[in-house]
């Protein structure tokens, strides 16, 4: 593959979250490799497998291993392997989330207790069990990049549990980022306007909130995966080596808009068919 500009020539990483060709997670991989780096990719469980594995071949990437953050074991042995073949890293990306989607929809105050405490584990504390083992091989500083969304900070439809569980990660990069700032290694988040991908799929109303962003982000478009890709090279890289504790938002503007732009159509809830 061709390396344009090699800014991360020589730099290795782990990229956790990719699921198909998507996700997120893809869409800074494959800038990560134009730009130079080495990549290890997770994935999630055997039906993952054979859509990860031609992936990162693509990229010419190697498979880490089944990932489920939820078994610590399976978290080791990925770093174990990491450890294995390379003996250290530069960068890991964390774009992992979960909720049961039948509470991303309606009303939070109607939230399980046992649905808070998967949504919080898988989309919370593995950035924080992540770090702890990436801290290990990071003997020479390093980039730490999650990704949450707007719904940390103000009310979105559906969002829910999800949204609270952005906060708690927001608040885990500004803990973290102070944790290994001496070591040189920095912990940051993009915040993503919305894209549909299989995790985007399970919130209620989905198109509607991605119409309504499309009308009146100052971009008047929604963002793409490449475009995150974009920006995760930028955090992920030395250029923004004076960058810890940051969340940056990646959403055409969408975040400094306070009300309908005056030109924008009403629309209602157009169903996902
Ligand atoms: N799509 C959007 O609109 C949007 C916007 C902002 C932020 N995000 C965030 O981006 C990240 C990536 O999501 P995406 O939209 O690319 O969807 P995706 O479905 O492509 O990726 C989600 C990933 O999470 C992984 N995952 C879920 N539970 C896991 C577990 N127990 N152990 C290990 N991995 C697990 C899945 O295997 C999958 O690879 C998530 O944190 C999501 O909240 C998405």
């Amino acid at each position: 593959m061709d390396r344009p500009n090699g800014l991360m020539a020589g730099k290795r990483g782990l990229v956790m979250g990719v699921a198909n060709n998507r996700s997120i997670a893809w869409g800074i991989a494959k800038a990560l490799a134009d730009a130079g780096a080495e990549l290890a990719l997770t994935y999630q469980g055997d039906a993952l497998k054979k859509r990860v594995a031609p992936l990162a071949e693509e990229l010419g990437a190697f498979l880490a291993g089944h990932c489920d953050v939820t078994d610590e074991t399976t978290v080791d042995a990925v770093f174990a392997e990491v450890e294995s073949q390379w003996g250290g890293l530069d960068f890991v990306v964390h774009a992992i989330a979960f909720s049961d989607k039948d509470e991303l929809t309606g009303r939070y105050v109607e939230t399980s207790r046992e649905n808070f405490r998967k949504t919080m584990d898988v989309s919370v504390y593995s950035l924080t069990s992540i770090t702890a083992r990436a801290e290990k091989l990071m003997t020479d500083g390093g980039s730490i990049l999650t990704l949450t969304y707007y719904g940390a900070e103000k009310v979105m439809p559906h969002y829910n549990v999800m949204g609270v569980a952005k906060a708690a990660l927001e608040a885990s990069v500004r803990y973290l980022a102070v944790d290994l700032g001496k070591q040189a290694i920095r912990v940051n988040a993009i915040s993503a306007g919305p894209i549909k991908t299989l995790a985007a799929s399970g919130i209620g109303d989905f198109r509607y909130i991605l119409k309504w962003n499309e009308y009146n982000a100052p971009l008047k478009r929604s963002v793409t995966i490449d475009e995150v890709g974009q920006s995760a090279l930028y955090l992920l890289s030395d250029m923004s080596r004076g960058v810890t504790g940051e969340v940056h938002h990646v959403d055409c503007g969408y975040h400094t808009v306070g009300m309908k732009a005056v030109d924008a159509p009403d629309i209602s809830v157009v169903k996902d068919s």
